[in-house]
């Protein structure tokens, strides 16, 4: 079971995500794109890289706005695979 993090962990790891906020135990980001098809190609990239981790987003597309927050369920707040997983999403294209 991954360890949930403490305060200053969190403020630290949120620190080197520029594009990510957080808001309790949730890290979140809203993506703008061109277009419905846009938002659905980004969200279908970050497919692999999420099971590949074995850890997954909570995603609301809506038109061109996909919202993404993270957290980890199983331990009830943010552990070091959110910041993994958040740092792989930011690398996406
Ligand atoms: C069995 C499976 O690995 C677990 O349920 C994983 C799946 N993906 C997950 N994703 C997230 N964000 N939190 C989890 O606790 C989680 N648990």
């Amino acid at each position: 079971m991954p360890v949930r993090l403490d305060k200053a962990a969190i403020t630290e790891k949120t620190s080197t995500l520029p594009d990510w906020k957080t808001d309790g135990e949730t890290l979140h980001q809203t993506k703008k794109f061109q277009d419905f098809v846009e938002a659905i190609a980004f969200v279908n990239k970050l497919v692999s890289p999420a099971e590949a981790i074995g850890h997954h987003p909570d995603i609301s597309i809506s038109y061109n706005k996909v919202s993404i927050t993270i957290t980890t369920h199983d331990a009830g707040g943010l552990t070091e695979l959110d910041f993994q997983l958040a740092q792989t999403i930011s690398n996406l294209v």
